[in-house]
C-alpha cells in the first residue's frame, strides 16, 4: 500500500473511532490502540509533509457537538492537551520552554469529560462541552443536577466577576460507576467501559432526571474568558475559584524544575489507587498566566500544558481456555482462563472477552500468548493477542453450536449499527438519487456495506426457557442482595436444592418449609441453617412490586425500570392491564418516565407470556406481595415538580439559592435564571425585584418561601 493509501485509511479509521468515543460513547478499541493509530498517522505524516491536510485528525481536536442539542460557540477555544508517556518527553518540552518559566503546576488527570461553565455576575448561564473544540453542546440543563457546579457564586467574601469561564472535567466516581455497571449487568445490558464513557453518555441524555440521579461530580482545572478576575497565575486562580465555591482538585502541587515535576508525578502513582475518582495521569501546566499566554496553542494543544500518562498495569500470560458461561437471560459469555498472573494488586485467572465478535476480531486461539491490561476498568482485558510467539499447536476458538449447559439451541445477534447499515443502503442510495436529481447533479457513491460476519457478532444465547443453567443464574439473582435478599440462599445452596430436585420453579422456594426434612437432608445443612432459611424466604415476601419485578431478571428491567413502573401502575394488576405501547409513553407530570420502547416490550412480553403468566401465578399463589406499599416512593426526593420550571429571586431565609436550586432539580423540576411566559412559579423572598414585576406582569404565580415548601412536601 502507498503511503498515501495508509494515510487515507488511518484517517478514515480514526474518524470512525472519534466518531463512536465523541459522538456515541461506545468506542470498540483501547485508548492504547488508538493512539497507536494516531502516532502512525503522525509519523507518516512528518516523512510526508505533501500529503498532510488541515482536516487531517492529527490537525484539530477531535470531536463534534452532538444532535440534539444547542450547538455554542466558545467565546475562547478548548483544546486538548499533548500526551507524554516518559521522563524525556517531559525534558524535551520544557526544553522548548522560555528561560522565565521557573513554576509548574502539576495537578490530576481525572479522566472525565471536560466542560465549560459560564458565570455572568455570579450566575451559571451557560455549560458547554468541548465538541471540536471551537463549537460545543450547550448541556446546562443536565450540569445544573451536578451538586458540584454551583448555580450562583459564594459571593461572601469576593464579588463576582462580571465574566467567569472556568474549564474543569466532569467526572463519575467509582462508587457511582461500580453501582451504575451492577444496574446494567443485572439488566442484561452491555456494562460502561470506564467513568469516561459513563460520563460522556450521561451528558447527552436529554432527560435530566436521569443525569441527576447517577451523582456526577465537578472539579475545576482551567480557565476560559474571564473579565474581572485578578489572579496572574494558575495557582492564584484555583485559590480565588475556590473562594467563590468552585471545586479545586487538592492534590495540586507546585514545582520549580522538571525534576521536581517527575518527582511528584512518581510520588501520585501510589496515591491515585486510593482516590475515590479515575486518574489516568497528571497535567504540567506552566503557572503564570503571562507566560502561558506568550506560549500560545497549536492547532490542538497549548504549547504550555502537557499530560503525562500512567502506563496502565499490564501483564503478559498464556490463554488455557475459553469458558462459555450462561447467564440469567441465556446469554453466553466468552471467558479467558488463564494462567494465573500478578496484575495491578491482584492475581488474575480469568479475563472477559466479551462476546465472539471481539474473540474473532482479536484472533484469540487457545494456548495464545496474551497481554492483559487492568486500566480503569475492573475486570482485566484481554488487550492483544502476541501472534509470534503463537505455538503450532494452538487452536483458534470456536463458538458453541449449542447451549454449553443444556444442550438447546442458539440465537445470534449482530451489532445493531451495522445491521442498521447493511438494512438501510439501499434506501439511502434512493435517497442521494433523489436528491442529485433535484439539484441535477451526478449522485455520490455510497458504498455498498460488507455483508454481516463472525466479526459482527454481538451476543449469543440459549434458546431453551428450560435451561438449568439459566434457572441457577435467575434463581441466584432473584434470591440476591438487593432484590429478594434471601439470606442464605447462595449459589452453592441453590445448586443442591437443583440436584435435590426441590426446586423446579420460583413458586418452589416459597413451598420449600413443607419438605423440611428433604431440605434438613442436604449436606452441610442443619436446623439452625435451615430455620434461618426459611425465615429469611419468608421475610422476602413482603419486599413489595419493585423488588420483586426486578429480581426476575427480564431483561432490560433492572431495578430502576422496576422502581418506574411499580410506582406509576402501583400492583401487578394495573401492570398487566397497561398496553405494550402505554407502558412505553406514560408520563411522570409532563416528562417522560425514562421506560420507552424497548423496556417496555421485554416486560410486556414477558408478562403476556405462557412462562411470564406461570410465575406471576405461582407468586400470587404463595403470597409475595406484588403491590406497592403507599407509603413508599423513590429514593430521588420525589417528583412533586416534574416538568415545572421555577425562578428564585431575592433573599431567602432558609436556603442559601444554591440550596433552595438544588431542591427544585431533586423534585424533578427545572431552576431557571430568568423569568418567561414558561416560567411555572416565582419564589420571590425578601427585596424582590424585577424579576417579581415581570412575574406579575405575566401572571407567573408566585411562591413565599413556605408555600414552597408545601410544593415540594405535598
Ligand atoms: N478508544 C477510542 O476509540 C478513542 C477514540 C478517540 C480518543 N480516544 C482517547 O481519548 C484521548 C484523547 O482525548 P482528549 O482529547 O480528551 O485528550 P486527553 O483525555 O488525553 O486529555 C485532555 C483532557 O484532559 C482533561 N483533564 C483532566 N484533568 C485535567 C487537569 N487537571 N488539567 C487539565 N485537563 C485535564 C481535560 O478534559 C482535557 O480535555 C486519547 O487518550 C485517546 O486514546 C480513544
Ligand atoms: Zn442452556
Amino acid at each position: 500500500m502507498s503511503a498515501a493509501d495508509r494515510i487515507e485509511k488511518l484517517r478514515h479509521e480514526i474518524r470512525e473511532h472519534d466518531r463512536r468515543y465523541y459522538v456515541d460513547a461506545t468506542p470498540s478499541i483501547s485508548d492504547r490502540e488508538y493512539d497507536r493509530l494516531l502516532d502512525e498517522l503522525k509519523s507518516l505524516e512528518a516523512e510526508h509533509p505533501e500529503l498532510l491536510t488541515n482536516d487531517s485528525p492529527t490537525q484539530r481536536v477531535a470531536g463534534t457537538p452532538i444532535d440534539g442539542f444547542e450547538t455554542v460557540a466558545h467565546a475562547r477555544p478548548m483544546y486538548s492537551i499533548d500526551n507524554s508517556y516518559a521522563a524525556d518527553e517531559l525534558h524535551k518540552w520544557a526544553d522548548r520552554l522560555p528561560p522565565e518559566v521557573d513554576r509548574f503546576l502539576i495537578d490530576p488527570k481525572i479522566d472525565g469529560v471536560a466542560i465549560s461553565l459560564r458565570y455572568e455576575e455570579g450566575h451559571l448561564v451557560l455549560a458547554a462541552t468541548r465538541g471540536d473544540g471551537q463549537q460545543g453542546d450547550d448541556v446546562t440543563q443536565n450540569a445544573r443536577t451536578i451538586r458540584s457546579i454551583p448555580l450562583s457564586l459564594d459571593v461572601s467574601s469576593t464579588p463576582p466577576p462580571a465574566v467567569l469561564e472556568v474549564r474543569g472535567e466532569v467526572y463519575c466516581p467509582w462508587q457511582v460507576f461500580q453501582k451504575w455497571n451492577e444496574e446494567l449487568e443485572e439488566e442484561g445490558q452491555q456494562q460502561l467501559a470506564n467513568p469516561r464513557n459513563a460520563t460522556a453518555g450521561l451528558l447527552k441524555r436529554h432527560d435530566t432526571t436521569i443525569v441527576a440521579k447517577r451523582r456526577l461530580e465537578f472539579c475545576v482545572h482551567g480557565r476560559g474568558e474571564l473579565d474581572g478576575v485578578t489572579a496572574t497565575s494558575v495557582t492564584e486562580f484555583y485559590e480565588q475559584v475556590a473562594e467563590w465555591g468552585l471545586p479545586t482538585n487538592p492534590y495540586a502541587r507546585t514545582a520549580s524544575s522538571i525534576d521536581e515535576v517527575l518527582e511528584v508525578i512518581d510520588a501520585f502513582d501510589t496515591t491515585r489507587h486510593t482516590l475515590p475518582y479515575a486518574v489516568d495521569g497528571m497535567v504540567v501546566k506552566v503557572d503564570q498566566f503571562d507566560l502561558q499566554d506568550e506560549l500560545g496553542f497549536t492547532s490542538r494543544f497549548p504549547r504550555w500544558c502537557i499530560a503525562y500518562k500512567y502506563a496502565a498495569e499490564q501483564a503478559t500470560t498464556k490463554l488455557l481456555e475459553i469458558q462459555w458461561q450462561v447467564g440469567k437471560t441465556g446469554k453466553l459469555t466468552p471467558r479467558a482462563k488463564l494462567e494465573p498472573v500478578f496484575v495491578a494488586g491482584t492475581t488474575v485467572q480469568h479475563a472477559t472477552l466479551h462476546n465472539m465478535g471481539e474473540v474473532l476480531g482479536k484472533d484469540v486461539h487457545i494456548g495464545d500468548t496474551v497481554i492483559l491490561e487492568k486500566a480503569g476498568e475492573i475486570i482485566p482485558q484481554v488487550v492483544e493477542v502476541v501472534k509470534s510467539e503463537r505455538p503450532k499447536t494452538a487452536e483458534p476458538a470456536v463458538a458453541p453450536e449449542c447451549c454449553p449447559e443444556c444442550g438447546g439451541s442458539i440465537s445470534i445477534e449482530y451489532d445493531k449499527r451495522r445491521v442498521h447499515d447493511i438494512e438501510s443502503w439501499e434506501a439511502r442510495v434512493e435517497r442521494e438519487r433523489k436528491r442529485a436529481e433535484k439539484n441535477s447533479e451526478e449522485p455520490a457513491d455510497i458504498p455498498k456495506p460488507d455483508p454481516l460476519s463472525g466479526l459482527d457478532e454481538s451476543a449469543r444465547y440459549c434458546m431453551n426457557p428450560e435451561c438449568p443453567a439459566q434457572f441457577r443464574e435467575r434463581l441466584a439473582h432473584f434470591a440476591g442482595r438487593g432484590q429478594m435478599d434471601i439470606d442464605g440462599m447462595g449459589i452453592k445452596v441453590i445448586e443442591q436444592l437443583m440436584e435435590a430436585d426441590l426446586v423446579k420453579t420460583i413458586g418452589d422456594v416459597f413451598r420449600l418449609h413443607e419438605r423440611r426434612d428433604d431440605v434438613l437432608a442436604l449436606e452441610r445443612m442443619g436446623t439452625r441453617k435451615a430455620e434461618n432459611l426459611f425465615a429469611a424466604i419468608d421475610a422476602s415476601k413482603q419486599r413489595g412490586l419493585a423488588r420483586t419485578l426486578a429480581s426476575l431478571g427480564i431483561r432490560h428491567v433492572g431495578s430502576t425500570a422496576s422502581r418506574i413502573l411499580a410506582e406509576h401502575y402501583r400492583t401487578i394488576d394495573g401492570l398487566l392491564e397497561a398496553s405494550e405501547e402505554e407502558i412505553a409513553t406514560f408520563k411522570i407530570g409532563e416528562n417522560e418516565s425514562g421506560i420507552g420502547p424497548e423496556i417496555a416490550r421485554s416486560i410486556h412480553t414477558f408478562l403476556h407470556s405462557s412462562t411470564g403468566a406461570a410465575v406471576i401465578a405461582e407468586l400470587r399463589e404463595v403470597g409475595v406481595s406484588l403491590e406497592m406499599p403507599e407509603a413508599e416512593t423513590s429514593g430521588s426526593a420525589g417528583t412533586s415538580l416534574a416538568g415545572k420550571s421555577l425562578v428564585v429571586t431575592g433573599t431567602l431565609t432558609k436556603y442559601s439559592r444554591k440550596e433552595i436550586e438544588e431542591l427544585i432539580v431533586q423534585h424533578g423540576g427545572k431552576a431557571s435564571s430568568s423569568v418567561s411566559k414558561s416560567t411555572s412559579y416565582l419564589v420571590a423572598g425578601e427585596n424582590a425585584g424585577s424579576k417579581l414585576d415581570k412575574a406579575n406582569s405575566l401572571g407567573v404565580p408566585v411562591l413565599s418561601e413556605a408555600d414552597f415548601e408545601k410544593l415540594i412536601t405535598e
